[in-house]
């Protein structure tokens, strides 16, 4: 992908931004990305990226405001198009759960480092985003939470490095079995673009 970043690159190589290792979060709304990205960037020393505030940032409203004024189809194309220009570097990105239906976007996180799947059942997603009103659910009018997860979970299966099963795991938990595969996987040099 082009540097977004072209005025500085031709004047000098040295400032050409890195954009590696980095690490995202995806999966199911309510799954506890955002929760986890915080714990996970403070432990590591990194930047945090929540893609949900970018995307409120960048379009100025709330997710609700914008899935309402842009309807589903180009919220989705905004959220795939954010993040897919995404150039960072030392940072864990905390995705919403609609971006796996961005091909540009998902490409661009296997870019950017490991991609870890936070994998709840459907029923975990319920009790945390029961009736979703006002919390911005990207889903087509009448699917149910049961019909979104199922249409999503083989999408988080295929882009993800790894799957944390993270029912009944707290954020400590969590960390524990992250990080020594993060750091594992890092060391290996194992992320698809070089640093
Ligand atoms: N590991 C966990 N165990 C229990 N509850 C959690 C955990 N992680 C997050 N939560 C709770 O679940 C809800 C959704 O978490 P959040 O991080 O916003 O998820 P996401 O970003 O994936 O939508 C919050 O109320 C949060 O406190
Ligand atoms: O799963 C979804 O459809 C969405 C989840 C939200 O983020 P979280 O997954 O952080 O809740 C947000 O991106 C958006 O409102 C759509
Ligand atoms: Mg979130």
């Amino acid at each position: 992908m082009p540097s977004p970043f072209p005025d500085l690159r031709l004047s000098s190589p040295d400032f050409t931004p890195k954009t590696v290792p980095c690490v995202s979060l995806i999966g199911m709304a309510g799954a506890g990305k955002s929760t986890l990205g915080r714990a996970l960037a403070e432990r590591l020393g990194w930047a945090l990226v929540d893609t949900d505030r970018l995307m409120e940032a960048h379009w100025g409203g709330s997710l609700q405001a914008l899935l309402d004024r842009f309807g589903l189809e180009n919220f989705l194309r905004a959220e795939e198009d954010v993040v897919a220009k995404l150039w960072l570097w030392r940072t864990v990105v905390a995705t919403g759960g609609s971006v796996i239906y961005g091909p540009s976007a998902v490409r661009r996180l296997r870019e950017l480092g490991p991609v870890v799947y936070l994998r709840v059942t459907v029923g975990t997603v319920c009790e945390r985003v029961r009736d979703a009103q006002g919390r911005g659910l990207a889903r087509r009018p009448g699917q149910s939470l049961e019909e979104l997860y199922a249409e999503r979970e083989p999408l988080y299966r295929e882009a993800a490095d790894l799957i944390l099963e993270m029912d009944d795991c707290s954020v400590d938990m969590a960390l524990e079995r992250l990080c020594p595969w993060l750091e594992n996987r890092l060391q290996a040099g194992l992320h698809p673009a070089g640093s």
